[in-house]
């Protein structure tokens, strides 16, 4: 199925919309297990906040006490800097969630933080147990992956021409050399990826039309998020606004 693309001029129209799909993905799952969703860092996450907490129609149908949330990466630093993944969902999403329902956050073990191999490992050994996965040649299937696109194409923490981009069986991997600051993290695989229910991209501004032309138009480029868009087995969209894809030729969607 090829990606659908969501396009607005404006920035809360994409917020708007955004949550009207999450909102649609949430209800449509399985409620007796939890709603399992990884994010990312960036600018996805005011996005999210815009989406599922300041829209108070759509905050009032969130049931974020169902909500299992991982990320697809995180830096490797301590839960309080402000490199954080964990750190920006905290400050910038959770702690804006009105009553006093909160969604479980499995955050890396900090405790870990000299061993990036470690970390890596643990992490997905919990994300196995909480999936049920008895054979690691299993793959864990989220309900929702919300991704953010860089400026040379990556997403989660899987950078192009990056030999993790071949990573085939490890659900999550640990990279010490990443180009993007700071050089350790952790991510999902393209398998874990490629293998969720849904995946959703948010990508907003001018500076993103460059790279999202080559995403869109030259699949065989292999940048990441292209990756993603061709292999996903799940459906694929994106939410952006009209600048980001202002001269990329993309069939625009509307919801
Ligand atoms: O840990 C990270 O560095 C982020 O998760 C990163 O992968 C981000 O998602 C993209 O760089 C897009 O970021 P923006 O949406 O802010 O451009």
């Amino acid at each position: 199925m090829p990606p659908s693309v969501y396009s607005y001029p404006e920035s809360s129209q994409v917020a708007a919309a955004l949550g009207k799909h999450i909102l649609s993905i949430q209800e449509s799952s399985n409620s007796s297990q939890p709603f399992r969703v990884a994010v990312s860092g960036g600018s996805l996450i005011n996005a999210l906040r815009k989406a599922l907490v300041e829209d108070s129609e759509i905050a009032s149908q969130i049931n974020w006490s169902n909500w299992a949330i991982y990320f697809s990466d995180e830096r490797l630093v301590e839960l309080d800097h402000a490199d954080s993944n964990y750190g920006l969902l905290k400050r910038d999403l959770l702690d804006h969630i009105k009553g006093t329902e909160q969604p479980t956050v499995y955050t890396i073990d900090s405790s870990l933080l000299d061993n990036a191999s470690a970390i890596a490992e643990k992490y997905q050994e919990v994300l196995h147990k909480n999936f049920n996965i008895k054979n690691d040649s299993s793959i864990p299937i989220f309900d929702l992956i919300l991704l953010g696109c860089g400026p040379d194409g990556h997403t989660c923490s899987l950078f192009p021409g990056h030999s993790l981009l071949k990573e085939e069986s490890k659900s999550v991997a640990f990279i010490e050399d990443s180009p993007k600051p700071p050089p350790r993290r952790i991510t999902l695989t393209f398998p874990v990826v490629n293998n969720a229910k849904n995946v959703v991209f948010v990508a907003e501004g001018a500076g993103k039309a460059p790279i999202l032309k080559i995403i869109f138009e030259q699949p065989e480029e292999g940048l990441p998020s292209s990756i993603v868009n061709t292999k996903a087995k799940g459906a694929v969209s994106w939410f952006v606004n009209d600048p980001a894809v202002e001269g990329v030729n993309v069939q625009k969607s509307l919801l």
